[in-house]
């Protein structure tokens, strides 16, 4: 598997884990060296219980939507890095950043986004991401997977947990 693959599909992982019924967002930084500093997903702020704010879209009252209150995969990935800053990394993103991550990725020092969706691309939000990239000289560029999934076989590293004990080593 490709650099990009990998660090992709980590960043779909860690999407899996949102609350968000309608987009999950993940987010891999990488730094130079080719190693995993930062991991998150858009979640609600830490301390805020599951269902304590709304997962809504569509209220009329702003405050009975999601927007206010969710942090974004972006964010929280670089909040949880593991290194003391981010600068000079690469941020793998299942979706295109928002404005406001954007702000946050060039602030940070994080030199490459790589991305997978681009289902905003018409909004503003989008076009005012790729303005401040381009002019901030910090490249974008879409991910094109080889295939449309990749699986995890559980199975293959613990055959034994499936029915299948491990087969028995060749007689001498
Ligand atoms: O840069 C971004 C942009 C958006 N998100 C999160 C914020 C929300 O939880 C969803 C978008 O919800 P929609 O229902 O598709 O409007 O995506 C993010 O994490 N990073
Ligand atoms: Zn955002």
């Amino acid at each position: 598997m490709d650099n990009d693959t990998y660090f992709m599909a980590v960043a779909v992982l860690a999407a899996k884990w949102s609350p968000d019924p309608n987009t999950k967002v993940g987010a891999c930084i990488v730094n130079p060296d080719k190693k995993i500093v930062g991991i998150g997903y858009n979640r609600m702020p830490n301390g805020c219980p599951n269902g304590s704010l709304p997962w809504a879209r569509e209220s009329e009252d702003p405050l009975g939507n999601k927007y206010l209150y969710v942090c974004h995969a972006e964010l929280n990935a670089i909040m949880n890095k593991t290194s003391a800053d981010v600068k000079g990394c690469t941020i793998y993103v299942s979706l295109f950043p928002c404005n406001e991550c954007t702000k946050i990725i060039i602030q940070s020092g994080i030199k490459d986004v790589i991305y997978l969706s681009d289902k905003y691309k018409g909004e503003n939000t989008t076009k005012a991401s790729k303005k401040m990239l381009d002019l901030a000289e910090i490249p974008y560029r879409v991910f094109l997977p080889a295939s449309k999934e990749i699986v995890i076989d559980f199975g293959e590293i613990a055959p034994g947990l499936f029915g299948n004990p491990p087969a028995d080593p060749p007689a001498d």
